[in-house]
């Protein structure tokens, strides 16, 4: 088994940002690594309750694959809990956060994102990722005081998997996908084994922001990712404008939703899968991101195959999400290519 000391670990075990004064060489990225190329970009804004809202999300789907959500339901109260959660665990001093690190061959603990291991280039970032029960992960941490953290985080990922639900039955019915058609929708216990995942990011202050990249390009490995962040950081890639600063809503409560691969094969390409990046600032940024998946074994193909017309050519082969996932992991976005028709 690797321990935290062997080389298996170097690219998982974030640098202790406290004891660092200025951007270490490894560190250091290109300027057009960092700054955007256009000004700040108004992303739809829409709300739940608007009745327009399937609408207006379908379109802000095919147009930007990205959007702000308000009106969704999910109380602010929780969402500063999580956050605030998220502080007190990336406060911990770095010896005790290594008691939970991530596994070369594992997803959930603490660590740097997994997309670090197909970079050179080290990332300004600590995670934080939970799959499922974060019981295992906060007893390493807090030994006797995890309850308040495991039950803040239950109530907030049985929200977030009901919201992503309520979007994707919004988006299956535009694509005209009966939701019939996959059986792990309204399953609170989720026995039917939906791969969420929960990823808790911080990125420290940062002495020089221009040289150095919070979290590198790429697409999300979901169907949907719910993201809250209460300030700036987030860029996203749009054909014929470049990159662009996503400007967070005053509003506490507001999400930001943006789709993953799995909706676009899914869609057959008619959603876009948002390419983003994240930069740092001066000051400490958290963020928040729920990642909504089927369940590994699961296939996902365009339009689940069996509601293409007969004029439809599917662009993408059929792929579980294991072997797609297994594809992004070693790949990152070249996994696209490898199933396109
Ligand atoms: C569900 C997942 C998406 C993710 C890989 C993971 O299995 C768990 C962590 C997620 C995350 C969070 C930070 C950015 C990202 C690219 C990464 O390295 O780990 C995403 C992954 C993804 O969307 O592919
Ligand atoms: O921190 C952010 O704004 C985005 C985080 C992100 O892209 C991710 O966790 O996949
Ligand atoms: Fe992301």
């Amino acid at each position: 088994m690797a321990t935290p000391s062997d080389q298996a670990y170097k690219h998982i075990i974030p640098l202790d940002f406290n004891s660092v004064k200025s951007v270490p060489d490894s560190f250091v990225w290109l300027e057009s690594d960092v700054i955007p190329s256009s000004d700040g970009l108004s992303i739809p804004v829409i709300n739940l309750m608007d009745p327009n809202a399937p609408k207006l999300i379908t379109q802000a789907c095919e147009t930007w694959g990205i959007f702000h959500l308000k009106g969704h339901g999910i109380p602010t109260e929780l969402m500063e809990d999580v956050e605030s959660e998220a502080r007190k665990l990336f406060d911990l001093p770095i010896d005790q956060k290594l008691k939970a690190i991530r596994s070369p061959d594992g997803q959930s603990g603490y660590g740097t994102a997994p997309i670090q291991a197909l970079f050179s280039t080290f990332m300004w970032h600590e995670g934080f990722c939970i799959l499922g029960s974060a019981i295992d992960q906060a007893k390493l941490l807090w030994l006797h005081d995890y309850q308040g953290f495991c039950d803040i985080i239950d109530d907030y990922q049985k929200q977030m998997k009901a919201l992503a639900e309520k979007l994707m039955r919004i988006l299956f019915k535009a694509l005209n996908i009966p939701v019939e058609e996959v059986n792990w929708f309204d399953d609170p216990t989720n026995s039917s084994g939906c791969s969420l995942a929960l990823q808790l990011n911080s990125y420290p202050p940062c002495p020089d922001p221009t040289r150095a990249l919070g979290l590198a390009p790429h697409t999300d490995t979901s169907l949907v990712t719910l993201l809250q962040a209460k300030t700036s950081g987030l860029q996203v890639f749009k054909d014929g404008v470049g990159w662009s600063a996503v400007q967070p809503l005053p509003d506490p409560d507001a999400l930001t939703v943006n789709l993953g691969d799995f909706t676009r094969i899914l869609s057959n390409g008619r959603f876009i899968s948002v390419l983003h990046r994240v930069v740092v600032k001066p000051i400490q940024r958290y963020s928040v991101a729920y990642f909504f998946r089927p369940p590994m074994d699961f296939a996902v193909s365009p339009l689940l195959s069996k509601n293409l017309s007969p004029v439809q050519v599917p662009r993408f082969r059929s792929v579980t999400v294991k072997e797609y996932s297994d594809l992004k992991a070693k790949h990152l976005d070249k996994a696209f290519s490898l199933i396109e028709n």
